[in-house]
């Protein structure tokens, strides 16, 4: 029977809840059973998975899903984990599980992951010979790596002397095989417009906040110089996305000429792009200026350029004023038109982020007569104390697009709710995940909602690190 594997979607979280339910009763019987049967998992943290695309699930020829994997990223580092795996019974002995299981290693393997983890049960088929089979090996559970997964089997009673801790490694992406990227959102904590400059960019003040979550870029080397984005983003045509023209500039400074002499010269810096939108566009996440920085950080170390991150910086704002905040991979206090950048160190925080569909164009609004641009000028301290948290396109975008000022009024009832950019999202600081996950359970049909979390370091920081030590994995195999 053919089944097909694909991203899990927000909407398919039910349905793989309810998959797990299905799978776990074939551990009926087993010593086990008592602490399988008393747990099942949170919908709301698969949900921030599937939403991070940490998710695949297999359909059938009915497109019902019947089966998914789950991989968490809690070890950090190098090494991903596989949190669970589940496939209905009835679909069981066909490959779907083996599918799934290659499915989300080949990912991690193409983000820079050197190890996938997992605790499984040392005497049921289906588990731990199952992962010996597809390259998994037992390793020593006494190992730290394993502390918190053991303590939480305690707390459980899941029977300890069954559980094993297995492992696979990951070998490095080659040289012409895609590699995958992060390329977070930002949320705006408040934003002033303090004065104009005469070339028409405007003075402002702000605090980026990056986020857990946002698109996904993959890049594949090619050899010939030429810079393609396949697939289609409605409204970006290839020339305009801001991934290509990105590929381009670092071209450019690499000192490549331009395409019709790239053959004569035999130029070899060229690549493949592809992106995966999940930020809203024209929601003021700062997307299309994230997924340019993940490419000039991703490309400076494939093409092995070794630009310094202030050459990338400033590359990055002749492609927009949200750019370097991207490069720089840190929450900043940010001045000048955006790019001169405080690092700041914010509390750890979630945010409940709105999406009132409706794209907000960043450059009308800075146009806009109504608009403040002479507010008197905060400081970080008016900032952390909590007294400055306005943004100055609020009263602007509430004026002129209703659907972000009922998001606003909606998400206003929780807390203090504020736009982010030039919107048209909207957002609010919550104290607890479980804060923020019952917000996000209410949110009207009208509106989409995310949970995300604020960070001091940039996934895409993160990313690079495993793909640099993968690199030099790789140099020192070849003996290069
Ligand atoms: C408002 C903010 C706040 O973070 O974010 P978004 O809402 O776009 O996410 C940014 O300042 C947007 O940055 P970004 O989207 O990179 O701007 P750019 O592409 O450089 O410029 C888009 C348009 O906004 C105007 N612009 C931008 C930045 C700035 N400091 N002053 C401006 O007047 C420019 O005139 C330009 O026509
Ligand atoms: N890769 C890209 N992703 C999103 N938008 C892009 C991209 N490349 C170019 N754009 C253009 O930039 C505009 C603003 O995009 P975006 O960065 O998502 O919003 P905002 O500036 O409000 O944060 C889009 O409407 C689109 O026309």
């Amino acid at each position: 029977m053919a089944f097909l594997i694909e991203r899990a979607e927000p909407s398919q979280v039910d349905a793989l809840c309810a998959i797990e339910r299905q799978a776990v009763q074939l551990f009926r019987g087993h010593p086990a059973w008592p602490s399988y049967s008393a747990m099942s998992i949170p919908p709301e943290l698969l949900q921030q998975a599937i939403g991070r695309g940490l998710v695949w699930v297999a359909l059938n020829e009915a497109a019902a899903p019947v089966g998914f994997v789950w991989l968490d990223t809690d070890a950090g580092g190098a090494v991903i984990g596989i949190a669970e795996i589940d496939v209905l019974p009835e679909y069981g002995q066909r490959g779907i599980g083996a599918a799934l299981l290659e499915r989300a290693c080949a990912w991690a393997r193409a983000a820079g992951y050197r190890r996938v983890d997992l605790g499984t049960l040392a005497d049921v088929r289906w588990n731990a010979p199952f992962y010996a089979k597809h390259g998994f090996a037992v390793v020593d559970k006494d190992d730290p790596a394993f502390a918190y997964a053991r303590q939480r089997d305690r707390e459980n009673g899941f029977p300890d002397h069954l559980r094993v801790f297995m492992s696979r490694p990951l070998s490095a992406p080659g040289h012409d095989e895609w590699t995958v990227w992060p390329a977070p959102a930002k949320l705006n904590l408040f934003l002033r417009i303090t004065g104009r400059r005469p070339d028409g960019y405007h003075e402002l003040q702000t605090v980026f906040r990056l986020l857990d979550w946002g698109d996904e870029i993959r890049l594949r080397l090619r050899d010939d110089g030429e810079i393609r984005r396949h697939g289609e983003i409605p409204g970006v045509p290839a020339h305009t996305d801001l991934v290509v023209r990105a590929a381009q500039l670092l071209q450019q400074h690499a000192g490549v000429p331009h395409s019709a002499d790239i053959e004569h010269a035999g130029v070899s810096l060229g690549v493949d792009i592809e992106v995966e939108k999940r930020i809203p566009m024209g929601g003021g996440l700062g997307g299309g200026s994230s997924d340019a920085a993940t490419v000039l950080v991703a490309l400076n170390q494939l093409w092995q350029l070794d630009l310094a991150e202030d050459v990338l910086a400033e590359l990055g704002r002749q492609l927009g004023a949200d750019v370097p905040v991207f490069v720089r991979g840190g929450s900043a206090w940010a001045e000048g038109i955006g790019e001169q950048l405080t690092p700041l160190s914010l509390p750890s925080r979630h945010y409940v982020v709105i999406d009132p569909h409706e794209s907000v164009p960043t450059a009308a609004l800075f146009q806009a007569s109504e608009l403040t641009r002479n507010a008197p000028r905060a400081t970080i301290s008016s900032f952390v104390s909590g007294e400055t948290t306005e943004n100055a396109f609020a009263p602007v975008v509430r004026a002129r697009h209703p659907r972000v000022a009922a998001a606003l009024d909606w998400l206003g009832g929780f807390g203090q709710a504020r736009l982010s950019g030039s919107g048209g999202c909207v957002f609010l600081e919550a104290k607890s995940f479980d804060r923020a996950t019952t917000i996000t359970a209410r949110c009207p049909a009208a509106f989409t909602a995310q949970v995300a979390m604020g960070v001091d370091v940039s996934p895409l920081q993160d990313a690079l690190a495993r793909h640099r030590g993968a690199a030099r994995a790789t140099r020192t195999t070849d003996g290069r």
